[in-house]
């Protein structure tokens, strides 16, 4: 929506400006941040907005307008300060020391309903003193792409940021990646804290051990605090996190998700997922697979995810040296293997309609029934969506019975050459997998075909699928194909009964 600037936008209170904004991460001083303002754009056109988030925050969507919206994040009237993050940060391994929030800021900090404090943060709202001669901006369609990654990854139970909204602001904007002149955007995006490794990476290269403790008092009291007064909180915070990304990680791999920039500026302290640019869902099994046009030697490809983060951790480790003992996070980090082989094969087996546990199966069976159809998948070429789709559409409890009704209606093509190799993994594949429905009592089908259900999408953002929403929007700004594909990805998943009474 256009609103005309005649408009008096301040006789009605907005309940997005007056949320209790808590300034967590102003009270730590400007050794952190510089104070910025917003760019003033020629026009706010609300593309998306959030309900779901809003309601997190405890506020009924039916009271909150869209020229609300575009009053607090197009315009952004009614609050400051307004923070440009100071960060650095490795990228593709080479330290940058120039970096810092470039074309966006912390708009505030708020509690959820649960308690828990969130940034809202922006993209595209302007230059900083650290956008390097850029234009500060964000192109809509990189704005619609964060939306959809986002909104994705959360229903798929990725640990990951959303964006609050997106507004279309009118700028022409040039790009060597997209056919230009192009569309800008502003977006808010909430998350967990844009505490970034590299604002950690910043305070080393500057010397600064004073401000590296007090930020890792800060990250620790908001994200971590239950450790606040255990002996080695400074440890078990480290422990924690080399877990939690390790879980990040197998998140990622399991909904094959490749991030595509894993520089250490945008891993979050928090283990969030967040900042989707050139990012792609793989379409076939391929770790060598690599989203972004310009990682050239595949640093960040899909199956290097799990070692980038590895090393992103590794790298932490210089700046929290003075505070943590070097072999004591050694040890820790040599279990990054552990979690993230635990975590990948929980939720790899889920897909397959099982589950690691004593009623269930166990993580020998587990391992080798997710060895096997890797294998398949790879040889295949099979889609990796298509294949556990098939999985979820084709289930029947009949298949415990006889190996041979197990994908009877379903063809998996093969290029020629591997025709045979195919074939007869298929089949071993299909006897295994029959042999593991049996490990199962007959009343656990239903359990089976309901996890496949959960865990396998009938919708996943593909590139074609983001070309497709994309192409009306360029072509007739025809807004419909995109608002279809976001209630598509909500509705992908079936969500567990109490998920659903949470509205989620
Ligand atoms: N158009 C731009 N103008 C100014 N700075 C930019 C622009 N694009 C990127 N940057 C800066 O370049 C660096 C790397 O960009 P990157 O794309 O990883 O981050 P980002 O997407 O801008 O922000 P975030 O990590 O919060 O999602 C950041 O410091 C960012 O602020
Ligand atoms: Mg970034």
């Amino acid at each position: 929506m256009v609103l005309p600037d005649s408009i008096d936008r301040f006789h009605v209170s907005n309940p997005l400006t007056e949320l209790a904004y808590e300034p967590a991460f102003e009270r730590l001083g400007d050794d952190y941040y510089d104070s910025v303002t917003a760019a003033e754009f020629p026009r706010h056109t609300l593309r998306f907005r959030n309900d779901d988030l809003l309601l997190r925050f405890g506020l009924r969507p039916d009271t909150v307008s869209d020229a609300d919206f575009i009053d607090a994040f197009g315009y952004f009237r009614g609050r400051q300060p307004f923070l440009a993050m100071r960060y650095h940060g490795y990228q593709f391994g080479e330290y940058n020391s120039r970096l810092g929030d470039g074309r966006g800021f912390l708009y505030g900090q708020v509690r959820d309903v649960q308690g828990e404090l969130y940034d809202l943060g922006t993209k595209g709202s302007g230059t900083t003193p650290y956008s390097r001669g850029a234009d500060g901006r964000l192109t809509l369609k990189g704005g619609v792409r964060e939306v959809l990654a986002a909104e994705m990854l959360h229903r798929l139970g990725v640990r990951t940021s959303r964006c609050l909204s997106l507004i279309e602001t009118g700028e022409a904007l040039w790009r060597g990646d997209e056919p230009s002149p192009t569309r800008s955007s502003v977006m808010v995006r909430v998350a967990r804290s844009h505490i970034r490794f590299g604002t950690f990476e910043r305070l080393h290269y500057l010397g600064r051990q004073d401000l590296t403790q007090t930020l890792l008092n800060h990250v620790i009291q908001f994200y971590y605090p239950h450790l606040i007064d255990q002996p080695d909180a400074y440890l078990r915070f480290y422990a924690e996190l080399v877990q939690r990304v390790a879980e990040l990680a197998a998140q990622w791999m399991s909904v094959g998700f490749c991030h595509a920039v894993l520089n250490t500026d945008n891993m979050s302290i928090a283990a969030e997922s967040f900042d989707y640019g050139p990012y792609a869902f793989i379409q076939q099994y391929d770790p060598q697979f690599t989203a972004a046009y310009f990682d050239y030697y595949g640093r960040y490809c899909y199956g290097n995810q799990p070692t980038a983060c590895l090393w992103n951790l590794q790298m932490l480790q210089v700046p929290l040296k003075g505070l943590i003992e070097a072999f004591e996070m050694e040890t820790v980090l040599a279990q990054f293997d552990v979690h993230y082989e635990r975590t990948y094969c929980e939720r790899m087996v889920r897909k397959l309609g099982f589950e690691v546990s004593l009623e269930g199966i166990s993580i020998e069976v587990g391992q080798e029934l997710l060895r096997r159809t890797l294998k398949l998948l790879w040889e295949s070429k099979v889609g990796y969506h298509d294949f556990f789709l098939a999985l979820r559409q084709q289930f029947a409890p009949n298949w415990r019975e006889d190996a041979t009704h197990i994908f009877a209606q379903a063809e998996i093509d093969a290029p020629q050459a591997q025709a045979e190799t195919v074939s007869v993994l298929f089949q071993q594949w299909r006897q295994f997998y029959h042999q593991v429905l049996n490990h199962l009592p007959i009343d656990e089908m239903d359990a089976v075909a309901q996890r496949l259900r959960q865990h396998n999408p009938m919708t996943v953002i593909i590139r074609p699928e983001i070309e497709a929403v994309w192409e009306p929007i360029a072509q007739d700004d025809d807004w419909q194909p995109f608002y279809a594909l976001l209630d598509r990805t909500r509705q992908s998943v079936e969500l567990p009964v109490d998920e659903r009474l949470a509205g989620k």
